[in-house]
């Protein structure tokens, strides 16, 4: 199998944890990394053994041998750093949450279709074992018809007020951080909502630390989840159906069981799996380069953009808008 060569852009924890699994993963090569200064690319490139080291993104997008890249930089800069990306004709996969807003999301989609390559969001937990094992069950309707989704994701972060969190400048906020996962945890079991209501805390950087989000569905489906930068949740999630309910056990995004209640009996599916649980999106990726796909049918643009959509819509009842965010009518972000 020839190998997919790859390319990391940003030194940041994140961008840490997949080029430790792109090392060993079987069919892939990690072959430069490119980083804002020369320093902490060469630091990095030691680290993860990655042999092309570059002190700017562009000449990382520019390196001929490089077929995909991982885009692992904040919120606010996903936007311009794929489209540098895509212009030097590479494929890419791009952090969560995507870009600013939905307007960035679309740019960055008909950029990656104009051009032919493949772009997906990194919503790493899609393809984990649990949400594969989930999707079959609920499709075989085990529990009944899933009426009702309780989820959160928040954690106390301990940062300042220049951290990516809890920056405007960088599109901090516990939306675009956490928020997006139990988002699009609903939006890939439910589709797009109707009817959206939130209660929002907005701390002294501007940017939402908590919010409470209430998604309304056709028939009477609802789900009610939690997003926060500075207050531990329970992170289980629950579906409850009108034959039985199934938790997802805390951290419910890359939990390695299930438990299935139903008929006064809890029965746990065990999913496990090993490493970081990042290598599955990665397989992915390589898997849809290989077959000359633009897309995954997991996780598909049209759905981040529209999980984007519903997140531009909370942010527009909280009054929250981004310094650097695209607007209509604008080529680029930051023109203004
Ligand atoms: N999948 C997951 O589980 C996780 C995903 N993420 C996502 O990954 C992305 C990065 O998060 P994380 O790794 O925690 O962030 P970090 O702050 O640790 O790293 C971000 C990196 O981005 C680069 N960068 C480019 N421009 C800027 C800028 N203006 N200010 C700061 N950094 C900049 C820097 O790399 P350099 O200096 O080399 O240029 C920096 O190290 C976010 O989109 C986040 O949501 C984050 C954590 C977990
Ligand atoms: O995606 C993420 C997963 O959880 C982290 C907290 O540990 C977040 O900050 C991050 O952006």
């Amino acid at each position: 199998m020839e190998k997919i060569r790859w390319g990391i852009l940003s030194t940041g924890r994140i961008a840490g944890r997949l080029a430790d699994t792109l090392r060993s993963l079987e069919g892939a090569e990690l072959l430069a990394v490119g980083s804002r200064s020369l320093e902490a690319a060469e630091a990095f490139g030691e680290e993860y053994a990655i042999p092309r080291r570059y002190g700017s993104y562009e000449e990382l997008a520019a390196d001929p041998d490089v077929d995909v890249i991982y885009v692992a930089s904040p919120h606010s800069h996903h936007y311009a750093h794929t489209l540098l990306c895509l212009e030097h004709s590479k494929h890419v996969l791009c952090e969560k949450s995507f870009a600013h807003n939905a307007l960035e999301a679309r740019r960055m989609a008909e950029k990656a279709r104009e051009k032919g390559l493949f772009l997906m969001e990194a919503m790493w937990t899609r393809f984990l074992p649990h949400m594969v094992r989930l999707r079959e069950l609920l499709a075989q309707k085990v529990i009944g018809e899933v009426r009702v989704i309780q989820v959160s994701m928040g954690f106390r972060a301990q940062v300042g007020p220049e951290h990516r969190l809890l920056n405007p400048e960088l599109a901090g906020g516990a939306l675009l951080d956490v928020g997006v996962y139990p988002l699009s945890f609903t939006s890939m079991l439910w589709g797009k909502p109707e009817r959206l209501d939130s209660q929002a805390y907005l701390g002294p950087t501007g940017v939402d630390e908590q919010a409470v989000l209430l998604l309304g569905y056709r028939d009477g489906r609802m789900a009610a989840l939690v997003s926060s930068l500075h207050t531990p949740t329970n992170m289980a999630a629950y579906l409850y159906g009108t034959e039985g309910y199934v938790e997802i056990p805390n951290p419910w995004y890359r939990a390695k069981r299930l438990v299935l209640h139903k008929d006064g009996q809890a029965k746990t599916l065990e999913c496990p799996y090993e490493g970081h649980g990042d290598q599955f999106q990665a397989i992915e990726t390589m898997n849809c380069i290989r077959a000359g796909k633009l897309e995954s049918e997991v996780m598909p643009l049209a759905e981040t953009i529209a999980i984007m959509e519903v997140m531009d819509a909370f942010r527009a009842q909280w009054g929250l808008r981004y310094p650097g965010e695209l607007v209509e009518g604008q080529r680029t972000a930051g023109e203004g």
